[in-house]
């Protein structure tokens, strides 16, 4: 990668990495229209062919890391997307980082990153809602944003961010709110970090929790990630699936009702799975609020309460903690910490 070679070379501007993955960012269909698009069909180089005067914001050379739809996106191009900024961000001539990435599983994947990149360089995630060829599309001011913020000094030491409609958000918090939009993006309970007005970032707030530098986990020697399951839970809900998830999981994660509760036979199987070293960590189906160490249900069943993580967020810090300890007190420390 030689940010030197582009004839927009700017020596006073900072270099960025732009990772792309897929996603409606890249997403291809009939002119004009907001539905029936291929996502992850357009490469790179069009993503950066459509931001006009980018190169006024940074030097920014591009890697095409897959360029798929992110239901698709799996753990091991996680492993292989860490491990890539793990690796560039050593290099003295490299400032800063944006992925573009699939709405739909984003939060997920800025989450993962957030626990195992190791640098304090800004890592961005944006993405969009309209397909590159749709009216208005949402795409080239993310990414512009994004890459300016990558840019700014300001943003170090953060952990990893998403920019998206004007807005910046952490990695831990940031949650997809609506299926359609082009504002489809909040953070749980605290609003987001701050605003993106042109190219520049106001900050009022910043992510307490440990990340990136600070945090414990080391993906450099791992192949895969344990294996972690998600249960909803539900009126009726027969405690059978827990007996099935425990057949592919080395830990659960129960989306359970209001504060994390579930029924009598959810509490028992729990205690089960106890018993057969499968850890389980409470959260709730409810996107706001925290679910905290409960006498009734957790003392019974030795259950983990996942403080403030949606389910698909606790199930990734889960999967790490377990490639570290399968002890409970140990991991119900990393879901107060993370
Ligand atoms: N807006 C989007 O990017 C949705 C798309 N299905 C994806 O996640 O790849």
């Amino acid at each position: 990668m030689n940010f030197t070679a582009s004839p927009f070379y700017n020596r006073s501007l900072r270099n960025v990495v732009i990772l792309a993955t897929g996603g409606t960012i890249a997403g291809s269909g009939e002119a004009h229209k907001t539905l029936n698009y291929e996502p992850g069909a357009l490469p790179i180089q069009d993503l950066l062919d459509s931001v006009p005067h980018l190169e006024r914001v940074a030097n920014c050379a591009g890697v095409q890391v897959s360029n798929l739809c992110s239901a698709d996106i799996t753990s091991e191009h996680w492993l292989t997307l860490a491990a890539l900024i793990n690796t560039l961000a050593l290099r003295e001539d490299v400032h800063g980082f944006v992925i573009t990435h699939g709405t739909d599983t984003l939060d997920e994947t800025s989450y993962f990153l957030n626990l195992v990149i190791k640098t304090d360089k800004p890592v961005i995630i944006t993405g969009s809602m309209r397909p590159a060829t749709a009216i208005s599309a949402d795409g080239p001011l993310n990414l512009y944003q994004s890459v300016a913020l990558a840019a700014n000094p300001e943003a170090s030491g953060q952990g990893v961010m998403v920019v998206f409609a004007e807005g910046i958000y952490s990695g831990r918090d940031v949650q997809k709110v609506n299926t359609f939009k082009a504002n489809a993006f909040d953070e749980r309970d605290f609003g987001c970090l701050g605003y993106m007005r042109d190219s520049e970032a106001f900050f009022y707030t910043r992510s307490l929790k440990k990340h990136t530098t600070a945090a414990q986990f080391d993906i450099s020697a791992l192949e895969q990630l344990p294996q972690v399951s998600v249960a909803y839970f539900h009126v009726d809900a027969d405690p059978g699936i827990l007996d099935y998830l425990a057949t592919l999981s080395k830990g659960i994660v129960i989306a359970g009702a209001g504060g994390g509760i579930y029924s009598k036979p959810w509490i028992d199987k729990v205690g089960e799975l106890k018993n057969n070293d499968i850890p389980v960590v409470r959260c709730s189906r409810i996107s706001s609020g925290i679910t905290l160490k409960d006498s009734y249900i957790d003392l019974s069943a030795n259950s983990i309460p996942c403080n403030s993580l949606v389910p698909q967020k606790a199930r990734i810090l889960l999967s790490l903690a377990l490639t570290q300890t399968t002890g409970y007190e140990e991991i119900a420390a990393m879901f107060n910490e993370y």
